[in-house]
Parts: structure tokens; sequence; C-alpha cells
């Protein structure tokens, strides 16, 4: 094989040996990489170890590397020890090319928009659920949104209904995240986020591993099964409702897709849209990602009361009290979905996400060595003054007027670029709005008070990792009014 030949990016000066490993912050990484951009423009390269990574800073290269040349650039790093455990089964970490274009077909199959509308009533149920419960339980809202979209992706995966807290799948499904939050690195460690570093044997956790993997192995080959034995099941015995395993078992040609290329795309519609760069470290539950982006809603409602307020005069104006809003009302409601795109824009809640060079590349004239890992800033994009002046600050007037075909929407940058870009983009856009516009009409999100009636104002920081949330905060939510509690009282709930 003929290595292309070139100049690397420049970047910051790496050491000898460790490369630029001490220069980088235990968390928060992504801020790092936001300012070394200022000095090294929007594609710059450093090492850690013998390892070369690219960091792409600006949107313009996002859409240049990834969308251009997809191809080149679609794989993710892949770690031994991740592929011991064998989460390279299905779509994020997939790396057969034929597999994962059949997986991805799987998940089109049920989220594009047109087949995803036949879900609108089951989404709108399961929000109403949530509803419900943050009305008799305040306090345990962030269990309730985690119950909420585990909820509706195992309605998608499997047509499976999910009626109480002690559902066995559902219970399954967390022993299954309880075991790869155990998966031994230690915290907040920058291998937390990059653990294509555990390439190297200083590193990899020693023989008791070994015995994990294949623990884990177990355990999610037999999840993926159960799953799909049970559709089958609902099949043969006529109660099968619509699903994609259904979807794919019923209405595909027989053979045509391998029973677990199927099994794996469903069992990854609930367990992820996971953690995409830190597969195996983090606790993995279902749709994280909307989790956080609701969790942050809330945290920004606590904090921006005229702003709420403002959405709440616009949702009574548009929807008035005599139904609540769904998705088709999106238009409508501009001032409320300014609200979600900055949401988004401030905490993308995967801040940064890792591919690799499949080859020896020219970018530009410069080379990128085969195997470099990208890491793409979506952190870094989203704040570039340039595109949002006062960056820092949440201001969701800045999207009225902005057209969603704007590149520089948060929309087209928080679910990635190119061939390997967020499959659940459509459901997310989707889940979001309903629960949005429906907590609005019927709830006031304020900070909780001291015994001397002082606001208790939740600080601003997020969590470290793969994924980030709001750290962990009380508010105070509460119905607006006698109606608003009369309305919640008579939703359909569990
Ligand atoms: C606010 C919500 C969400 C955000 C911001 C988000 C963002 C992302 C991002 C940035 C990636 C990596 C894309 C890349 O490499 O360029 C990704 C991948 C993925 N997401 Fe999402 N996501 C969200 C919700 C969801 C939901 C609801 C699902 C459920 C179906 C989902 C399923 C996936 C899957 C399966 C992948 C891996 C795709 C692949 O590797 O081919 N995501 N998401």
């Amino acid at each position: 094989h003929k290595r292309k030949k070139g100049t690397p990016f420049s970047g910051p000066p790496p050491a000898p040996i460790i490369g630029n490993l001490l220069q980088l912050p235990p968390t928060k990484v992504w801020e790092r990489l936001f300012e070394w951009g200022r000095t090294y423009g929007p594609i710059y390269q450093f090492r850690l170890f013998s390892t070369p990574l690219l960091v792409l800073n600006t949107w313009e290269a996002g859409r240049e590397m990834l969308d251009g040349k997809s191809a080149l650039y679609g794989n993710r790093p892949l770690p031994k020890i991740i592929e011991m455990s064998g989460f390279d089964k299905g779509v994020v970490l997939e790396h057969d090319p034929t597999r994962l274009r059949q997986a991805r077909k799987l998940l089109h199959s049920v989220l594009q928009p047109r087949p995803l509308a036949q879900y609108r009533e089951i989404l709108e149920h399961h929000v109403d659920v949530l509803l419900h419960n943050i009305m008799h339980e305040p306090e345990g809202y962030v269990d309730h949104i985690r119950h909420l979209t585990a909820g509706i992706a195992m309605e998608i995966s499997h047509g499976h209904r999910v009626t109480s807290r002690d559902d066995p799948f559902v219970h399954r499904a967390n022993i299954f995240a309880d075991n790869f939050a155990e998966a031994s690195l230690p915290n907040n460690h920058i291998v937390d986020w990059l653990p294509f570093l555990a390439r190297f044997p200083s590193w990899l956790p020693g023989m008791g591993f070994k015995e994990k993997a294949r623990r884990f192995k177990e355990q999610y080959f037999s999840l993926a099964d159960e799953g799909h034995r049970m559709v089958k099941d609902d099949i043969d015995n006529g109660v099968a409702r619509p699903s994609l395993t259904y979807k794919a078992l019923v209405e595909g040609k027989p053979g045509e897709v391998p029973d677990d290329v199927i099994a794996f795309a469903a069992t990854q519609v609930y367990t992820g849209g996971a953690d995409t760069a830190s597969l195996p470290f983090q606790k993995l539950i279902s749709y994280v990602q909307t989790v956080s982006t609701l969790s942050s809603f809330i945290l920004f409602m606590v904090k921006n009361p005229d702003v709420q307020k403002k959405a709440q005069e616009e949702i009574d104006r548009i929807i008035g009290s005599n139904r609540l809003a769904s998705f088709s009302d999106r238009d409508s409601l501009p001032y409320t979905e300014s609200i979600i795109n900055e949401v988004l824009r401030l905490r993308p809640p995967v801040s940064v996400v890792t591919r690799e060079a499949g080859e020896d590349d020219i970018h530009n004239g410069y080379l990128v060595e085969k195997e470099t890992v990208i890491l793409v800033n979506f952190w870094g994009m989203l704040r570039a003054e340039e595109h949002y002046p006062d960056p820092h600050t949440f201001n969701p007037e800045r999207w009225i007027g902005r057209e969603r075909s704007d590149p520089t929407h948060p929309l087209n940058i928080a679910f990635g670029f190119g061939r390997r870009s967020c499959p659940g983009q459509h459901l997310a856009e989707e889940l979001v709005f309903t629960t949005v516009a429906r907590m609005l009409a019927l709830f006031d999100i304020a900070p909780i008070k001291d015994e001397h009636g002082n606001p208790f104002i939740p600080s601003d920081d997020s969590t470290n990792g793969g994924i980030t949330f709001p750290v962990p905060f009380r508010c105070s939510i509460e119905p607006r009014s006698d109606r608003a509690r009369w309305i919640l009282e008579g939703l359909e709930h569990e």
C-alpha cells in the first residue's frame, strides 16, 4: 500500500512521546479544542502518543470533510475492548459496510418523517404520561423524561408498550445499562470520552476485563435476541403491533436481511443513539441525547423567566386552552421553536463525535494519515462568534426570521454530517417539540425558594462525557392554573 505524501495540518506543538496529552484539561476538552481553533484555524491536528487527531472546529470544515468525503470518514474508531464486548454490532459502531447499510435502512423505515407520522398518537400518549407524572412527582422529572424516551423507543423498535416502572423489558435494558456504567475505567478521565486511547497497553485494563467483556457480550446479544423473539411470538399469536422489527420480519423479503442485523438495529433504537463517543464507559440510557436536551430546556426555563413567559403567551394565543399543541403546530409557534434551537446550540447533547480516516487523504493540500482520529467539535461550531453574536448568551430571539435551511442552524449541526449522521433526528425534533410546547402550556417552571423566600438559581454547569447533561438541579414545576391542573388530571396515563 502506497502512503500518500504531504505536510500534515499544523496545530499545538506536541511533546516527545506523549504528544499534547498534558495540554488537555481533564474535563470538557471541547472548550480547549475550541480555543485552539482560534490560533490554528478551523481544521488543525494534534497528537496523543502516536495517534494523530484532527479537529473540525467549524460547520464548513464538518461539511467539507464529512458530507463531501463520506466514504473516507464514515467510520468511527473501534477500540479493541469495544469490539471484544460485541458493541460494534448494530449501527453506532458497526464497521461492516453491508450490515451498516442494512441496519440504517431499517432505522429509516421507521424514523423517516413519513413512517414516523404513524407513531404520532403513540408519541403524544407518552408525552401526556410524562406531564401527568411530573404533576404528581415534580422532583422526579429526570426519571420521568427517561421513562418517556425509553417508552417511545420500545414502541418503535419492538411494538412493546411499557406500562409500568417494573416492566421486565425495561428492567433488563437497565441492568444492561448499569453493566456498561460499571465498565471499569476511572471517571472524568480523558479516556472516558476518548476510549480509543485505550488502545495503549498501559491503559488496557487487566485480565479481569476479558471476563467482563465476555459477560457484556453475552448480555448484549441476549437482550437483542430476546426482543427479536418477543416480536416473533407476537406475530405468531396475532398480537404484534407495528414496529421496526415487525416491518422487517413481515414486510421484508425473507432472508434478505440477516436476523441478527434486524435484532441489533432494533436494540440500538432504544439503547442508543447512545453515547457514540464513549460507549461502554458511561451509563447507557435509551435516547440519552433527548433526555439531555429536555433537561437543558428545563434549566434554561428556570433561569430565563421572561423567555418562558413569552413562549407561554405565544402558545395561549395560537393554540388556546381547548387543546394541546401537536408537532403539526410547529410552524405556527416560532418563538417556542426558537427556544429549542437555542437550547440545542448552547447544549448540544453530543459535544464531540469521533470518526476515523479510512485511508490517507490529501485535504486542501494537507495530508491526513490513515487512522487519524477525527474530532467533530459540535460544541465549538455552535459558538462561533461570526454566526452567533454574543455566543455564550442564551438568546432565542436570534432565531426569529432565520431560515431552517441556514447551514449555521443548530438542527443542521447538532445531529452530525454525512452518511453517519443521526438517523433519529426527526423523532428527536418531534419528541422535543411536543414535550416543550405541552410543558409550557401547562406548567410554570421556576427556581425553588429557600426558607426566606429567596430563589435558588442552579448553576450553569454541565457534566463531562460523550453526552453532556446539566449537573443535576432542583426546581419547581407547578401547574400554571386550576384549569391546567384540571387538564393534567384528565390526561391519559398508565
Ligand atoms: C436531541 C437529540 C439527538 C441528538 C442531538 C443526536 C445527535 C447525534 C449525533 C451528533 C450523532 C453522531 C453523528 C455523526 O457521527 O456525525 C448521532 C448518532 C446516532 N443517533 Fe442521534 N441524536 C439525538 C437523538 C437520537 C434519537 C432519538 C435516536 C433514536 C433512534 C438516535 C439514534 C442515533 C443512532 C443510531 C446514531 C448512530 C448512527 C451511525 O453511526 O450510523 N439519536 N446522534
